[in-house]
Parts: structure tokens; C-alpha cells; sequence
């Protein structure tokens, strides 16, 4: 049996990221009056994601997502469209009602280790150049949404094949600095 997708962007080979891309513009799949997002920056954390909150394109196993100051999103057409697909989570994701393409997920938590930076799937954008994701977090969550779970070493293993570490939750350098953020917070930590 042929190696199910893990992700479009890394099926066939990953591309690199451009040094001067400044950004692009997230389209989504509505064939008429499609709502689209302008991004003016590159982004950073580029990830898989195995999550059952983030957006998936039909087929694949993760997502792709990565994130970008809030400052540098822009909803520029159909704003209308856009409804958060479950205004309590701690990502805020905005989904297009016609699609259900998710354009951006936005923290409003001001505490959160991640506050000012917003979620995005730059694989929705026409423009090459965008920062490539760099592993693959929340990979045993992909069980709680179908995979059989002895599909997994198979998986991880095709995720390290792609020179993308498989985490069950996110990266160390994401964990680290979560718990720097909590013990700043806390005043364990100066
Ligand atoms: N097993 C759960 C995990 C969900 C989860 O915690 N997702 C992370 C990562 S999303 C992008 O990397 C998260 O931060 N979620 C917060 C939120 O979604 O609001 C599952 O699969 O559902
Ligand atoms: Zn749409
Ligand atoms: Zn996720």
C-alpha cells in the first residue's frame, strides 16, 4: 500500500525558504468571492501539525502551520465569510463558512506564552519563498482523529525521512520556551 499524504508541501519534496520573502496573500478555496489574507512578513516555527484543531488539506494527514506577528495580518477580501470555528479555544481559529478553509487562528489570551502571533497555512498563498516547516509536533494526536495506531512507526519514520523530528507535543525549543514564559510569570525565574 502506497505512503498516505503526510502533507501536500512535503510530499514531494520540501522547498526552501527564499532569504528576501516579505510575505504573500492567503487565498481561500471558494472558487467565487474567495476571502484572502495578506501576510506582510515572513513566518516563523514553520511546523507539521498533527493536532484535530488545525486545518488539514482533504487527504493529508497534518497540517502545515506556522506563525506570524498579528500585526502583519490583514483579512483584505469577504471578511463577512470568516467565523471562528470555536470561539473558546485558546487558538481562535477563522474559518471561511463557505470552505471551511481556517484563513488564521489568533490567541486574544494576553498572558499566553504566544500571544501577539497568529497561526497561518502558508500553503494557502500562490507566492513560493515561505519559511519551510522544520518538524512535526502533536504526531500521536493524529490517532485521535482515525490513524490506526499501528500506522505510526511507519509514520514517524516518514516524517524523519523528510528531516522532520516527530514530537507528540512541540518542539523542545517551543516546550522551553512555554516554561520560560510560565516561570518569568510565576517569579521563579528572573
Ligand atoms: N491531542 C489534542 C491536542 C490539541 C493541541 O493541544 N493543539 C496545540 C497545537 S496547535 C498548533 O501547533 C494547541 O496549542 N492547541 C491550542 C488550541 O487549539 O486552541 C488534539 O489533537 O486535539
Ligand atoms: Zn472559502
Ligand atoms: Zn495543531
Amino acid at each position: 500500500m502506497s505512503q498516505p499524504s503526510l502533507h501536500p508541501a512535503v510530499d514531494n519534496g520540501i522547498q526552501p525558504a527564499s532569504a528576501s520573502f516579505a510575505g504573500g496573500t492567503l487565498q481561500c478555496k471558494c472558487s467565487s468571492n474567495p476571502v484572502t489574507v495578506e501576510i506582510s512578513s515572513q513566518t516563523a516555527h514553520n511546523h507539521l501539525c498533527g493536532c484535530s484543531k488545525c486545518w488539514k488539506p482533504e487527504g493529508a494527514l497534518f497540517s502545515q502551520v506556522a506563525v506570524v506577528g498579528r500585526e502583519h495580518v490583514k483579512v483584505t477580501a469577504n471578511a463577512e465569510k470568516l467565523a471562528a470555528v470555536d470561539p473558546t479555544a485558546v487558538i481562535k481559529r477563522f474559518a471561511c463558512k463557505d470552505c471551511g478553509v481556517h484563513m488564521y487562528g489568533r490567541i486574544d489570551n494576553e498572558n499566553h506564552p504566544f500571544y501577539g502571533l497568529d497561526f497561518v497555512h502558508t500553503e494557502l498563498s500562490p507566492q513560493t519563498g515561505w519559511a519551510a516547516p522544520q518538524f512535526a509536533a502533536f504526531v500521536s494526536s493524529i490517532i485521535e482523529t482515525g490513524t490506526d495506531p499501528a500506522s505510526m512507526d511507519s509514520i514517524r519514520q516518514a516524517l524523519k525521512a523528510k528531516n522532520l523530528e516527530p514530537y507528540d507535543c512541540l518542539s523542545p525549543a517551543l516546550m522551553d520556551a512555554i516554561a520560560t514564559h510560565v516561570a518569568k510569570a510565576s517569579g521563579v525565574l528572573h
